[in-house]
């Protein structure tokens, strides 16, 4: 397909508006339609599942341990249009449990709208993976290209690595769409280790989107250090690089670009999306202080405050989550104490939530 390579594009960086995200963006971006309307549910309407849920504007990252159904189902009580990504489920763990699936990829329905993340570097079990997870009803698999463990990215060969071999993400892009019914997407970095120039990002984007239907790329905007830095470390030792994103967004504009990495309010997200962003994705904030982020995202992004939680619903779901997960795991789980403590807190409220 004809797309326009941006590497012979310079990087054109005119100052932020006012009230601007200037601190999170640090005023290095390219507004692409500045003052444009917090939703902007028409860019994603070609996109499959538009016509089913609203389209990706905001979205809770996957994370590993984290963003499990637990988490998922209390995520989806604050936020009825969030979309939500699982934790990486690696290709291998779906082929070997074939009998034992609903462990790895099963979700209550209220989940929707929400994204398989799987992991692998394997083409075949990709394909059989994503043939098995698509009996699921996710409404998108994303193949992860951004992680930097060393137990993936090492030995296992995959997650951030991938993003060397930008051909064979190209390849497995087209062999998980071909075994599945839904839109398919890749979460990447801005770059791996020395690749990290902007030239090299396009050229990325440039060779998954002419190999495979990929039409939607979620984009940390940190490189990836694969040299012996911690994954906690990997999340925060690269600098933020903004102008990479909003360069893809002008560069690329037949695809959609979700901004992803250093995110923390709900301010910021709006922000992001009235200066061009096709939607935003969140990891830590989300999970460590889920009101303050999700709370507002129905209102705020979407416009639709149309959620409404009491006090009595937060309890009784308590009862039903909150004492079989400490049942499972105990209470040292880390997303379990999160859980609890965002329990409590609610159950302490004196007044009936409303998500507007
Ligand atoms: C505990 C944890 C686990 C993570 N696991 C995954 C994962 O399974 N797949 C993935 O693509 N990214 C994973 N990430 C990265 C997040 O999806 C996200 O890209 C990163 O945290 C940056 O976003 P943030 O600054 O909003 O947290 C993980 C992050 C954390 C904190």
């Amino acid at each position: 397909m004809a797309m326009r390579c941006a590497a012979k594009h310079a990087l054109v960086t005119p100052p932020l508006a006012p009230g601007s995200p200037g601190a999170l963006l640090q005023g290095r971006f390219s507004p692409r339609t500045p003052g444009a309307g917090p939703c902007r549910a028409a860019s994603y309407a070609s996109s499959p599942a538009a016509g089913k849920h609203l389209p990706p504007l905001f979205s809770v990252a996957p994370m590993m341990d984290w963003t499990d159904n637990h988490y998922r189902t209390l995520a989806r009580l604050i936020s009825r249009h969030a979309w939500l990504y699982t934790e990486m489920v690696v290709a291998e763990t779906i082929v070997h449990q074939k009998d034992n699936l609903d462990r790895f990829l099963a979700f209550p329905e209220d989940q929707h709208p929400i994204v398989l993340q799987i992991g692998g570097s394997n083409l075949e079990n990709l394909a059989k993976a994503t043939e098995l997870a698509n009996a699921y009803s996710y409404d998108e698999i994303n193949l992860n290209c951004g992680c930097p463990s060393g137990k993936v990215a090492g030995h296992g060969c995959f997650g951030a690595r991938l993003m060397f071999d930008p051909e064979f993400v190209g390849d497995a892009m087209s062999a998980i769409a071909t075994n599945c019914d839904v839109p398919v997407s890749v979460k990447c970095r801005i770059g791996v280790d020395d690749r990290d120039s902007y030239e090299e990002l396009c050229e990325f984007v440039d060779k998954v989107v002419s190999k495979s239907p990929t039409r939607h790329f979620i984009i940390h905007a940190r490189k990836a250090l694969l040299n012996g830095l911690s994954p906690a470390e990997n999340r925060k030792v690269p600098s933020l690089k903004y102008e990479y994103y909003f360069g893809l967004l002008r560069d690329f504009p037949q695809v959609k670009f979700t901004l992803n990495g250093g995110i923390t309010t709900i301010d910021q997200v709006s922000s992001s999306i009235r200066h061009g962003a096709n939607g935003v994705m969140v990891g830590r904030a989300a999970y460590n202080n889920p009101w303050n982020m999700l709370g507002h995202v129905d209102g705020a992004i979407y416009g639709k405050p149309t959620r409404c939680i009491s006090r009595r619903q937060i309890l009784e779901s308590y009862q039903v989550y909150g004492d079989s997960i400490i049942g499972q795991y105990g209470p040292s789980r880390p997303n379990v104490r999160q859980l609890v403590k965002f329990y409590l807190h609610f159950s302490s409220l004196p007044f009936v939530l409303d998500n507007g």
